[in-house]
């Protein structure tokens, strides 16, 4: 949820002359509709499912840099299957930063957040609800750097 992996992720896989993939695009173009529809129409048990499938069609070791959606990591045995894909990076975030990149962006188009009456109390509630899963990655980068120290702290890790 706007925690920096379409950003950084594109400019990662520049860097190592890997593809770019984006789950939330590849769920869009499966479902040809976007993922609030795909919440409100089917729900979401079914956006999981879809999600899930779709990660798992990801090759391992294909010299992708794949960013996930923000609750990807939280369902099914995805997070086992991230593992074996390659090297997972959490980007952690405060739920305040991202409250303001939020509203900056303008759009309500995150369905787990929409209505909430405080979007930085709902989105605290969500990183101490998704912590477990998100702590599994390989590693952890303080996400608020901008992207040149992130890909900088990134690099020697790869
Ligand atoms: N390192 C950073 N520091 C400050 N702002 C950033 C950083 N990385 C991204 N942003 C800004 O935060 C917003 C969200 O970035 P981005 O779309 O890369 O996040 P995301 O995790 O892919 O979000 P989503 O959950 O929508 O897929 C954008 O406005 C972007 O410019
Ligand atoms: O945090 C979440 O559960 C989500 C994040 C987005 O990337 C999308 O995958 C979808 O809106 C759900
Ligand atoms: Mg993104």
């Amino acid at each position: 949820m706007s925690s920096g992996k379409t950003t950084l992720g594109k400019k990662l896989a520049r860097s190592l002359g890997y593809r770019f993939k984006d789950l939330d695009k590849l769920i869009e173009q499966d479902q040809n509709t976007d993922i609030p529809s795909i919440f409100a129409e089917k729900g979401e048990a079914y956006f999981r499912d879809v999600e899930s499938r779709l990660l798992k069609s990801i090759p391992v070791n294909g010299s992708i840099v794949l960013a996930s959606g923000g609750g990807t990591p939280c369902f099914f045995d995805n997070m086992e299957f991230i593992k074996k894909l390659g090297i997972s990076i959490f980007l952690d975030v405060p739920a305040h930063s991202l409250a303001k990149r939020i509203e900056n962006h303008g759009k309500d188009d995150r369905p787990i957040l929409s209505g909430a009456q405080s979007l930085a109390e709902t989105l605290q509630n969500k990183i101490d609800e998704r912590r477990p899963y998100y702590a599994q990655a390989d590693f952890s980068l303080h996400g608020e750097l901008d992207v040149t120290h992130l890909l900088e702290k990134l690099k020697p890790l790869l």
